[in-house]
């Protein structure tokens, strides 16, 4: 049934029941991850942020991560990209343990990342020439993904020339032209005003469903109404030590239109979805 949510509670739930997801194939699987930092201030001492964290993506899903400040999101897809350790338990991609960054994953941060000093197009072009990639099939490459983010027009201005919703398509352009077979996004959107914001989520949409094949997406965001527009699923985490409390099934149509945002499937899934984080942000505060 359109809109509605299946649940599928964390396996140590009292009650909880476990449904098989739609879909199939595992592309990444992390199972008792735990991830513990220094502890500021204190020389011997470390803090346990992600603890018992487990949780599977499928090959072609589009997965988003929310959960409280400080759980552990960032950690996670830190871990998953190679660009963080982890000390207990396994992170596995196509079957095979994360060691390192892999070519097959590609990261698109906040922060645009991009280089000041040169255009668009340049920037989209490095990240091929360090993966090796001759000039002309830069070129070629580069345009074509800076025409599949609308940003053709405007291959030749330098970062400060762009608004930053043009900046962070272009951050995507660069990332989509290397074709990693997993995207990893961590708050792509923040910085952006609302309206800009929702425009691109639709756009996010529009190229990963333009693709010949799917590319699984893993999408830390700390907006519900952002997750819910996005995503398959929703995994939702404890606070700190963080590991994954619930899954939603967010079983809206797809294409999805901007209008969705109104409707009373789409308003009773964040109803849903608020409830669970509602839960994380009170817990411990009983006694406060
Ligand atoms: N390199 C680091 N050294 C020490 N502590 C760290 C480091 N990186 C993150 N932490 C701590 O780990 C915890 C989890 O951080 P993380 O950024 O993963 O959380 P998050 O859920 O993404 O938070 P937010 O939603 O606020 O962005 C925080 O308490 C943070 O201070």
């Amino acid at each position: 049934m359109s809109g509605s949510v299946l649940v599928q509670q964390r396996a140590t739930a009292a009650g909880s029941a476990i449904r098989v997801p739609k879909h199939a194939t595992p592309k990444i699987v992390a199972r008792k991850v735990s991830k513990l930092y220094p502890t500021p201030g204190s020389r011997k001492d470390f803090t346990t942020v992600l603890d018992g964290f487990d949780l599977t993506i499928h090959d072609g899903e589009f997965l988003s991560l929310l959960g409280p400040s400080g759980c552990g999101k960032s950690t996670f897809l830190n871990i998953l990209a190679g660009l963080d350790s982890y000390n207990g338990g396994s992170v596995r991609l196509d079957g095979e343990q994360v060691t390192g960054v892999n070519k097959n994953v590609g990261v698109v941060f906040q922060g645009y990342a991009l280089f000041p000093w040169l255009t668009a197009q340049k920037n989209v072009e490095v990240g091929l020439k360090i993966r090796g990639v001759g000039k002309a099939e830069r070129r070629e490459r580069a345009a074509e993904v800076l025409k599949t983010v609308g940003l053709s027009a405007a291959a030749d201005r330098l970062p400060h020339q762009l608004s930053g919703g043009m900046r962070q398509r272009a951050a995507i352009a660069r990332v989509l032209a290397y074709d990693p077979e997993v995207l990893v996004f961590d708050e792509p959107f923040a910085a952006l005003d609302a309206q800009t914001r929702e425009f691109l989520q639709g756009e996010l949409l529009r190229i990963w469903e333009s693709g010949e094949k799917k590319k699984t997406i893993l999408f830390v965001t700390h907006s519900i109404d952002e997750a819910i527009f996005l995503s398959d699923r929703i995994a939702v985490m404890t606070k700190a030590p963080g590991a994954v409390k619930t899954l939603l099934d967010v079983e809206l149509d797809r294409p999805r239109t901007q209008s969705l945002r109104s409707s009373e499937e789409f308003a009773h899934i964040r109803a849903r979805v608020a409830g669970i984080l509602a839960e994380e942000v009170n817990v411990g505060n009983d006694a406060a």
